[in-house]
């Protein structure tokens, strides 16, 4: 209202310059918008409209247009995101700023000491807020990517519960190597027929098979079946959406002018909601005695086992919300992670053959896998494994919203409802973190000598969390990080014993897609073929 009598009043006001005869109400209203227009043009030259101006980051910005401020470069740059926000970062420095219409001003912060700060230091300042619940809450509800305060303490508590030493023990001999040896079969099928695998398609089957079982019991078996798999097809289609809206602060509207795509999403919502409900009504009527005793329980056990002050339990629409946030999480970044290692292994044939080395030094023959073997004595396997997720993480860009007004160490000042932005994939190439070989493959950067150690590459150096920020850093680590080291590292072992790697012929140099994670843009086509040694 107060708007439509702004621009009648600037409508009156010019009109009154105007002949008698144009003077109608319409022509007044045009008159008065156009002039509301121009004046915003002049108050907003370089920026998007309702954000104050920052003279203080002027050298540190990209120019703007009026009215839509840096909207069109990122909706222009979205399938090749991430190498236009490494431009930016190499040309404005690590903190950079953009503004967009509706969602504000963008702070980028691509160094480790004010990553400590946003993500641990001064936590409780920087929330998801509406920069998730806005663009995601049909898709992810309220589980715990769109989570804060106390309901994000909850989820949190509630997962931890699984993630023990003795559940990853019973996984590394039985779903991990199951998995594997699924894989394995893939492969001599394949091999028996000639043809190439695409690795990209068959890790993302690999991890939603053993994902949907470990944590919510259900079998897929989309491993085992060739052809199309909807359930992962809806969750991959839904992670490109989560991109776009991010991108396109518009989404509600322009997807409204597509044809057919609210159908679309609505369809791949109501097949991921279908599979969560069969697993939580199963559940539900599911004695956990089996002839071997009772089952071990699982995440949906303990969710849906759980009582909140009042006695009340969570009803089907808040566990189908934990089921879509837990296979966000669990399925694409270690198959991304995994498909992403065997591209590197293949075009660093150094690193296959010292991984191949450290795993006859330190496992023989022998195919049983230890869970402290995993994590401690294959230090150069992990290292492939962590250098993989330095240069391309599983979730590339992440960004909070301030909820006060703050100062960083740096200095720069950062206002309320500011969205502050990093991203690791730009950190892992800046020569001022990583030294002059950032943005080459280099395992060795994380070993270091140890006399003591049983493999013949030493020991593995962890990094700070907020120089590698790829799991995340401070309280919100994620939960699953050594989940998805053991998972990768009984996959890769297992199958590089058995089985050479060679991409396709004339196979283009892999490019990152534009999504929420970290999918390559193309398939991963290889040739396996058995190893002879
Ligand atoms: C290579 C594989 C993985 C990578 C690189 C990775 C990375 C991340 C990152 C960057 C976040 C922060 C996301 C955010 O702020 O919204 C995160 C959160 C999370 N991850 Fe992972 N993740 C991986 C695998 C997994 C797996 C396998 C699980 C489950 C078994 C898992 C469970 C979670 C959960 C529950 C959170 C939310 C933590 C919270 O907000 O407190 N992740 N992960």
């Amino acid at each position: 209202m107060a708007f439509i009598t702004l621009v009648r009043m600037l409508g009156d006001l010019v009109g009154a310059h105007l002949p008698v005869y144009q003077q109608s109400a319409t022509s007044k209203f045009f008159t008065g918008a156009f002039a509301l227009l121009v004046f915003a043009i002049f108050k907003y030259p370089d920026r998007a409209i309702f954000v104050r101006p920052r003279p203080d980051l002027k050298g540190q910005a990209p120019r703007g247009y009026p009215l839509v401020g840096n909207m069109l470069e990122i909706i222009w740059n979205r399938e090749n995101q991430l190498d236009a926000y490494l431009e930016t970062h190499k040309r404005y420095g690590p903190v950079f700023t953009k503004t967009v219409p509706i969602m504000g001003r963008y702070i980028a912060i691509n160094t480790p000491h004010l990553l400590e700060h946003i993500l641990k230091n001064n936590m409780d300042n920087y929330v998801k807020g509406y920069l998730f619940s806005h663009h995601l809450r049909d898709i992810l509800g309220h589980g715990i990517f769109v989570s804060d305060g106390a309901q994000w303490r909850f989820h949190r508590k509630t997962a931890s519960n699984v993630f023990t030493t003795r559940f990853y023990r019973s996984l590394v001999n039985g779903a991990f190597k199951s998995g594997a040896e699924e894989l394995c079969r893939v492969f001599d099928r394949n091999i028996a027929r000639g043809t190439m695998v695409d690795l990209q398609s068959l890790f993302s089957r690999l991890t939603l098979d053993a994902f949907g079982k470990l944590t919510f019991g259900m079998d897929f078996q989309s491993l085992s079946k060739d052809g199309p798999n909807e359930f992962g097809d809806a969750f991959d289609f839904l992670a490109v959406e989560f991109d776009a809206r991010v991108t396109n602060p518009f989404w509600f509207l322009t997807d409204r002018l597509i044809p057919g795509k609210v159908r679309r999403v609505q369809k791949a919502l109501e097949i991921l909601d279908s599979y969560a409900q069969q697993a939580i009504t199963k559940r539900r009527c599911e004695d956990r005695t089996t002839a071997e005793g009772p089952r071990t329980r699982d995440m949906l056990d303990f969710f849906i086992n759980y009582r909140f002050e009042d006695g009340t339990a969570m009803d089907d629409e808040a566990l189908r919300d934990v089921f879509k946030n837990f296979m966000i999480a669990g399925r694409d970044t270690t198959a991304q992670g995994l498909t992403w290692m065997f591209y590197h292994l293949m075009a660093n044939p150094h690193a296959l053959t010292n991984l191949r080395k450290e795993v006859a030094v330190v496992m023989g023959d022998s195919d049983e896998f230890e869970y402290e073997t995993l994590t401690q004595r294959l230090p150069y396997a992990k290292a492939v494994f962590y250098e993989t997720l330095r240069l391309y993480p599983p979730v590339p860009k992440n960004g909070k919203v301030a909820l006060e007004d703050d100062i960083l160490p740096d200095g720069t000042r950062i206002d309320k409802g500011d969205i502050v932005v990093f991203s690791n994939y730009c950190m892992a190439r800046s020569t001022d973190i990583w030294g002059e070989d950032a943005e080459r493959f280099v395992p060795e950067r994380w070993l270091v000598e140890d006399s003591a150690a049983l493999s013949p590459f030493g020991r593995f150096r962890m990094e700070s969390t907020f120089k590698f920020p790829s799991f995340n850093a401070g309280p919100r680590i994620c939960l699953g990080q050594t989940f998805a080291t053991i998972e990768a590292l009984v996959t890769t072992i297992y199958v590089v014993r058995r089985y050479d790697f060679a991409l396709a012929p004339n196979h283009p140099v892999p490019k990152p897609k534009g999504s929420v994670t970290i999918p390559m843009m193309e398939e991963l086509k290889t040739r396996v073929s058995h190893r002879h040694t």
